[in-house]
């Protein structure tokens, strides 16, 4: 079988230029899987109001983060594709939801290297299923697929919060940052709003309507952030052996007024301090590579409130980029669904956009 394989992440804007982190912030933001309001609606708001008093602040905190390669989510998905076509035969490249490389851009790409391929794998860089996150980027490579009479298919490795390989890994990146004293793990995933998680559950009946929901078993979880996020949580944290009073657990980087997962991160780092807590170490298992929201909101911001509110000492766990465990989880991925060994591949996103 002739493949390729892409890694798909989110994306970036071209520039910290204020007009291409507007043109970013619209394609992103516009997007009906992310703010998910009648397109008129959504138009006045994004275009009307969010993009034109956010993407000011954005350009400059970008501007914090950028390097002479560019944003650090580009230059680190470009790394990480360089590391595994180290370790896999069949080619590599990268594509982005917003922005660039789009998918049609690395179908093209791929297509010229190898006119007879029969399958791509796209690998979306995303460990939990989110409508926002790891919906919108399935949906998005098969509607660029759909708009050429591409001689290939699509198929897409599936959530892997709970993969053993990936909690191994994501614990080894952890476990040097547990040798220092330290009062609490917080593990601090990007929120989203709490309708999103009532839109992606199938039955209707179970997220956030039972008692603990996402610790009762319920096959609304297969399509639930909060419980995949929970569960990484607490798979990595009893590898780890993190006693259950040192874990905490948080949502960050929340936009606008709706209400969205909780505890906020911003919340907890400035009251933890008044708890007691003032040796924290941070972990962002929700992004496989550093970016935005792990080197500036969590880094700088949220570094500040912690010191501000009394904290000692802040220990930021870099994400797993390029880290040689994480490499090989995905190069065996994709090696054993080749064997058809493996059952990595998901066959049918919850298709929140037609609810
Ligand atoms: C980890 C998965 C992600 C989910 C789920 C997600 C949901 C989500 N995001 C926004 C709004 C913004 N997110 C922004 C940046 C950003 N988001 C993710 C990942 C997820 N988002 C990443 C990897 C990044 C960083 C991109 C980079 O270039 O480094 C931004 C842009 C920056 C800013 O202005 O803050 C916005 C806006 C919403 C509304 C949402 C769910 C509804
Ligand atoms: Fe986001
Ligand atoms: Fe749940």
């Amino acid at each position: 079988m002739k493949r390729a394989i892409i890694l798909m992440n989110l994306g970036s804007p071209d520039s910290t230029e204020v007009k291409d982190v507007k043109r970013y912030l619209d394609e992103f933001l516009m997007d009906e899987r992310v703010i998910d309001k009648p397109w008129l609606l959504r138009a006045l708001l994004v275009k009307g109001i969010i993009v034109p008093f956010r993407a000011p602040n954005s350009a400059k905190a970008y501007k914090t983060i950028w390097t002479e390669k560019g944003s650090p989510l580009i230059v680190i998905s470009k790394e990480q594709e360089r590391a595994l076509q180290k370790e896999i035969e069949e080619p590599v490249t990268i594509a982005m939801r917003y922005g660039n490389p789009s998918p049609m851009m690395a179908y093209d790409l791929l297509l010229q290297k190898n006119p007879d391929m029969e399958e791509i794998v796209v690998v979306p860089m995303y460990p939990h299923y989110a409508m926002s996150s790891y919906e919108t980027a399935v949906e998005y490579a098969k509607e660029q697929h759909k708009k050429k009479a591409y001689p290939f298919r699509l198929t897409f490795i599936k959530p892997f919060y709970d993969e053993e390989d990936y909690v191994e890994a994501l614990s080894q990146s952890i476990q040097p940052h547990l040798d220092k004293e330290y009062d609490q793990v917080l593990f601090s995933y990007h929120g989203i709003p709490e309708r999103h998680i009532l839109k992606c559950d199938p039955t209707g009946k179970h997220c956030l309507k039972v008692d603990n929901c996402c610790e009762v078993p319920s096959p609304a979880h297969d399509f639930c952030y909060r419980h995949q996020c929970w569960v990484t949580t607490h798979l990595v944290a009893d590898k780890l052996n993190i006693p259950k009073e040192k874990r905490g657990f948080s949502f960050q980087s929340r936009l606008g007024r709706d209400p969205w997962l909780q505890p906020y991160t911003a919340v907890r780092l400035q009251e933890l301090p008044n708890e007691g807590v003032k040796k924290i170490v941070v972990v962002c298992p929700a992004f496989v590579s550093d970016c935005l929201e792990t080197l500036e909101e969590m880094g700088e911001e949220g570094r500040e409130i912690f010191l501000h509110a009394g904290g000692e000492s802040f220990d930021l766990v870099p994400c797993l980029n390029v880290h040689p465990l994480w490499i090989s989880a995905m190069a065996k991925w994709i090696r054993e669904y080749g064997q058809g060994k493996r059952e990595m591949i998901l066959n049918e996103t919850k298709q929140t956009a037609q609810a």
